[in-house]
């Protein structure tokens, strides 16, 4: 494997295991060389090795073997320092051999693997077992659940699409591997969209044409991911349109993902478009908050196991998934760290901890609250107009809900003293000021007051 190919997989790995990760554990990894099916990298310790090796090693073999390396492990170096004499005797701390499994072929005959296998590897994590059903992902989840029956084709294709990290790619290889399990006799291949192109490009590169043609239309499930990629490639499109095609005329089932809605592929071609929309399109919506606990609660099983002498306060998991709302594969960053992170500085996993060591996502993730969304919501609690309460009136029935709004907006926004006078009808910061220490005050001393203002914090904080 070259170093471009490395600089390949890094990128690829940057898209799984998210920025901090890769910025933590990636980065530091120095690709030595590959010989005999052993990749070797050097690290700076022993510890970010054997880290790597418990939590990355089989999606870093994954990787390499999506741009074609011959790679059946991978192991650690840490190498001596340069003012050590003895620098040449590197020390090996590790090694992992983690089962590559991927698609069934009828066509392997023992050939060299491009020839032969132009699927993609399966993350043997993604099953439907491992995969948590909330009310966002569930019709998506039934619908790959009944095409992975493996029964007659009742919708063609099955088009799953929705935002980055929303389990796409996990349906479609948790179908896969129920396939193989089920329906051995079935030729299931899957592969991303972009491999198809590489594959296809390949194939017109090496006058291969036919066989390329006659591989992928003897597949029985044909599965291709992240569609959005051939948006714009010409000839790619063409002959997906032409496989797509041949195969539903047979009868064949097509799963096709996507970051969007099929008609909302620029650069698609409407026929592709259309033929996309005719079988059963269904979306994977954002997370909601249970459905981030469930998924925590399932994840956070396989960290204890791996650290059983750390202790976790009560209520971690709930922050974790009030706090962050992007994406699941963010969260699963932000678990694996804090554990790793807990277990390095050998503390009891606290929710001060949490908020320490995930301080750069928990930022990321950090809803902006407006200051007009503050007046608003301020306004109907206290059942009063917005003009009143931004106008210039300083009755109590409209100074004390202003004053709360402004306290709201100090605390929740970072907008400064000034900024905030303006947004309040032009008023100066020292009237800002004097409204956030009145308010301060009065929690101190009315019940009520503390209580809006907790119904308030929730309310804009959902
Ligand atoms: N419902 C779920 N239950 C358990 N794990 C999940 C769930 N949804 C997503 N994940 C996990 O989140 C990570 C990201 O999921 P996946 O790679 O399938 O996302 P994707 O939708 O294909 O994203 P992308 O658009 O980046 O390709 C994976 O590790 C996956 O296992």
């Amino acid at each position: 494997m070259t170093q471009e190919q490395w600089g390949e997989v890094q990128q690829a790995l940057l898209k799984t295991v998210g920025k901090n990760n890769f910025k933590t554990w990636i980065e530091p990894l120095e690709f030595d060389s590959l010989s005999e099916g052993v990749a070797t990298f050097n690290v700076p310790t022993s510890f970010l090795g054997n880290y790597v090796k418990q939590n990355f090693g089989e999606v870093i073999l994954y990787q390499m073997t999506t741009v074609g390396a011959d790679v059946k492990r991978i192991q650690f170096h840490v190498p001596a320092t340069a003012n050590d004499n003895s620098a040449k005797t590197a020390k090996q701390i590790n090694q992992t051999a983690a089962p590559l499994t991927s698609p069934k072929s009828h066509h392997d005959t023992g050939a060299p693997r491009d020839d032969v296998l132009p699927g993609a590897p399966l993350d043997p994590r993604f099953t439907f077992d491992s995969f948590i059903v909330g009310k966002p992902n569930e019709l998506a989840h039934a619908a790959a659940k009944r095409v992975a029956e493996g029964g007659p084709v009742t919708f063609n294709p099955l088009f799953l699409y929705g935002g980055v990290g929303l389990g796409k790619t996990h349906l479609m290889h948790a179908i896969a591997h129920e396939l193989q399990a089920r329906r051995p006799d079935l030729n299931v291949l899957y592969l991303s969209a972009e491999q198809f192109m590489y594959r296809f490009v390949q194939a017109l590169r090496d006058r291969k044409m036919m066989d390329f043609k006659e591989i992928f239309r003897s597949v029985d499930v044909l599965m291709v991911d992240d569609v959005q990629f051939i948006a714009g490639k010409d000839s790619t499109q063409e002959e997906f349109f032409h496989t797509f095609n041949a195969l539903v005329d047979q009868q064949r089932q097509i799963i096709i993902s996507a970051d969007r809605a099929p008609g909302e592929i620029k650069d698609l071609e409407n026929r592709i478009k259309s033929r996309l929309q005719c079988g059963l399109v269904v979306d994977l919506h954002p997370t909601d908050y249970e459905l981030r606990l469930g998924i925590l609660q399932s994840k956070v099983a396989g960290q204890r196991a791996q650290y059983p002498e750390l202790a976790m306060a009560d209520g971690v998991l709930e922050f974790l998934a009030h706090r962050i709302s992007t994406n699941v594969r963010v969260l699963e960053g932000a678990l694996t760290r804090l554990f790793a992170f807990a277990s390095l500085v050998g503390r009891e996993i606290t929710l001060e901890l949490a908020q320490d060591c995930l301080a750069d996502i928990l930022r990321a993730s950090e809803r902006k609250i407006t200051i007009e969304e503050i007046q608003r919501k301020v306004s109907e609690h206290y059942n009063i107009r917005l003009s009143d309460m931004i106008g210039p009136k300083r009755v109590r029935s409209f100074a004390r809900p202003r004053q709360v709004a402004m306290f709201l907006c100090k605390q929740l926004t970072s907008r400064s003293l000034p900024e905030i006078g303006r947004r309040f009808g032009g008023r100066d910061h020292t009237t800002v000021m004097h409204g956030v220490r009145k308010i301060e005050e009065l929690r101190q001393q009315d019940a009520q007051i503390e209580e809006d203002i907790e119904l308030l914090r929730r309310a804009l904080e959902a």
